[in-house]
């Protein structure tokens, strides 16, 4: 897991250790690591630090504080840094500095745009965890700029770092370089991907509380998902039930129900009409037909709103209590819920459970998913590039391969998710299904990958390359 500290946690833990240092220690390791950093992604990109051109961008806070004493030290390797202003007073001591070391500086003026794209690289110190709202109109320009490697200091400015809400211009970082923990922006989608890759450097806070958001790692998944023991049997490896389908979406019903078989079920049971039964079975000759026990449900995909019969299926499974995924047709009329239930929306079906608009749910997944988790209790994982799971954890999947936005895709998740939620050893822990959804997630985006890697992708080889991601997991073999 990757952990990530909210706005408040951070200032709280830096406050500690700020007290108990010399002043300005914890901004020197973070320009420490800052430089380095850049020089780095400068040899990279222009083969060398001494003699590229380097453009600061140094706002009012300590993020631009950083961003100027990062500047000083990559002067003093002979680097030629420019530091431009944005805005009217910034940092004393970390200007000073940058001055002594050769850094010049002046005031950021229209058009300095054209500055920032003839430099080799360009480093975003105009705002931090203090800042949000989209970059101010006079910088709105910098996300055009096109050319030089942008490192951006702690997060590319104008993002939200507790939602990573992106509700104007940013500028798109290749590298952010952020300090002692990682902030949930760098983990939510959209901003994780205006966040390029993280580094989280050391600057020697201890004694964080508890993350606000994790990031689901592929080892994470690999020691939490269900494998059978010896002493096993098909029921108590997790018997799956799949309310999917109907005779106008008998694709859906196939895609679950194989779905939850790679994914490692005991038995999947299918309910649904004879047609598509005949062709679950003709697919899956494993499945048994009919209601009966199971440990999880997967209700939903591809049943229609018009379809009593299939939706009456779906109410009944609810009302035993088992842990369900509540996909497509199932968020419909939903009933009381609780948190062994998934609801697995995308960006539209959860504005629609909201009334909100797609964009503002598109722009700022968390705030919408946690609002859908708190009015029904459920555990909601909202798909999207990114996966964000919010229960009794907030978790995320890393992007998922862009291969994975087709038909069917969500059929499959589902009923990889109904698996991992039929194998938990306690199904009534809150936190392991948040885990389990996550972990699902996880799961079908590396199968995404492994049935990318020859070309466009049909959502039934992400259901059929699930075993081969499973073992591919990094720590499968050890376990
Ligand atoms: N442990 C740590 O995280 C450490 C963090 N450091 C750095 O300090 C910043 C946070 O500094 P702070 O002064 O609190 O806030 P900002 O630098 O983000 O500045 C706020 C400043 O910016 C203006 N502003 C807000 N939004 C915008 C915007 N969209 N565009 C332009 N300007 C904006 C706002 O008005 C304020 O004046 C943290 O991120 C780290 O970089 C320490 O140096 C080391 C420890
Ligand atoms: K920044």
């Amino acid at each position: 897991m990757i952990a990530a500290h909210t706005v408040e946690d951070v200032r709280r833990t830096e406050a500690a250790a700020m007290a108990a240092l010399p002043p300005g220690t914890l901004m020197q390791r973070a320009a420490a690591a800052l430089a380095v950093a850049c020089a780095d992604v400068l040899r990279e990109s222009a083969g060398g630090v001494n003699g590229r051109s380097v453009v600061v961008l140094a706002g009012a806070g300590d993020n631009g504080g950083d961003a100027l004493l990062a500047a000083a030290r990559l002067a003093r390797r002979g680097a030629a840094v420019t530091a431009l202003l944005t805005a009217d007073r910034v940092h004393d001591d970390a200007l000073a500095d940058a001055h002594r070391a050769g850094v010049r500086s002046r005031p950021w003026r229209a058009g300095d745009e054209d500055v920032c794209a003839a430099a080799d690289l360009l480093l975003d110190g105009i705002a931090g965890i203090g800042g949000r709202g989209g970059l101010r109109p006079a910088f709105e320009g910098l996300s055009a700029v096109d050319g030089p490697a942008v490192v951006a200091v702690d997060l590319p400015s104008g993002l939200d770092a507790d939602t990573g809400a992106v509700t104007g211009e940013v500028l798109a970082a290749d590298l952010t370089v952020t300090f002692g923990t990682a902030k949930p922006v760098h983990l939510l989608g959209p901003a994780a991907a205006l966040c390029g890759r993280l580094l989280v450097a050391d600057i020697g806070l201890t004694d964080l509380p508890a993350a606000a958001v994790e990031r689901v790692e592929p080892a994470d998944v690999a020691a939490r998902w269900r494998r059978p023991r010896p002493s096993d049997d098909k029921y108590s490896r997790g018997v799956v039930g799949v309310v999917a389908g109907g005779p106008d979406y008998t694709g859906a019903a196939v895609l679950a129900v194989q779905a939850a078989v790679r994914a490692g079920a005991g038995m999947v049971r299918y309910v649904g009409p004879a047609h598509p039964s005949e062709l679950v079975r003709h697919a899956r000759p494993e499945v048994v037909a009919g209601p009966g026990r199971v440990q999880a449900w997967v209700l939903g995909p591809g049943v229609s709103p018009d379809d009593p019969e299939q939706r009456a299926h779906v109410r009944e499974a609810l009302r035993g209590g088992e842990p369900a995924v509540v996909d497509a047709g199932a968020l419909a009329d939903l009933p009381a819920l609780g948190p062994q239930h998934v609801l697995t929306p995308h960006a539209g079906e959860l504005a629609r459970l909201l009334g909100a608009d797609r964009s503002a749910v598109e722009a700022d997944p968390l705030t919408h998913a946690r609002r859908v988790h708190e009015e029904t209790g459920a555990t909601v994982l909202l798909k999207g590039t990114v996966t964000t799971v919010v229960g009794a954890r907030v978790l995320t999947a890393a992007a998922a391969p862009a291969w994975l936005a087709t038909a069917g895709a969500g059929d499959v998740l589902a009923g990889i998710l109904g698996t991992a939620l039929a194998g938990l050893r306690d199904p009534h822990d809150p936190e392991a299904v948040a885990c389990a959804a996550a972990d699902a997630a996880v799961l079908h985006g590396r199968a995404a990958a492994l049935a990318s890697a020859t070309g466009p992708l049909a959502a039934l080889d992400v259901a059929e390359a699930v075993p081969a991601a499973l073992t591919s997991l990094p720590g499968w073999d050890a376990l």
